[in-house]
């Protein structure tokens, strides 16, 4: 059986706002935006390929925190997980992969054109958001 290639995703929460960044590249998604991450390599773990994917790509210092339930197929053969995730050091700077970047709160999450197959997984990350850190009583949304 072939195994996908896992993605990972990074959920980077920081003061109450979600990292979205918008890809530059492959033509066929450039101007969409995603959760910052990459492949795993052969031999490594999800968890540290998300640090190192976070530190090439936004020049930032991260950790994971935890896992998000479920799994989402992108392109044939590949599947992104992902994980909440803190930063430790570092302001995020499109360095690799995109040409802009945006803190949103849940209210402002769907304010950007996500790519279509992380909309599930954003969905799944804003009620994994919400679950731990619920909304004051008498919010909207
Ligand atoms: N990082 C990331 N990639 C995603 C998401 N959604 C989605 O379809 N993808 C796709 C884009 C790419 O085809 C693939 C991940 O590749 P990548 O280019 O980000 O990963 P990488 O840094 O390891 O790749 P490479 O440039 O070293 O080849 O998954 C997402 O939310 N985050």
């Amino acid at each position: 059986m072939t195994q996908s290639i896992v993605v990972v995703g990074a959920a980077l929460l920081s003061r109450g706002r979600l990292l979205a960044a918008r890809r530059s590249a492959p033509p066929e998604l450039a101007g969409r935006w995603e959760l910052p991450g990459g492949k795993v390599e052969s031999g490594e773990s999800a968890e540290h390929a998300l640090v190192r994917e976070l530190r090439e790509e936004l020049g930032v210092t991260a950790e994971p925190v935890g896992r998000v339930p479920g799994e989402w197929p992108l392109k044939p053969g590949y599947v992104l997980r992902v994980w909440t995730a803190r930063l430790l050091a570092g302001a995020p700077e499109p360095l690799e992969d995109h040409d802009e970047l945006r803190w949103l709160t849940p209210d402002e999450i769907w304010d950007v054109d996500w790519l279509d197959q992380d909309v599930a997984a954003v969905e799944a990350v804003l009620a994994e958001w919400r679950r731990v850190r619920p909304l004051p009583d008498g919010a909207s949304s």
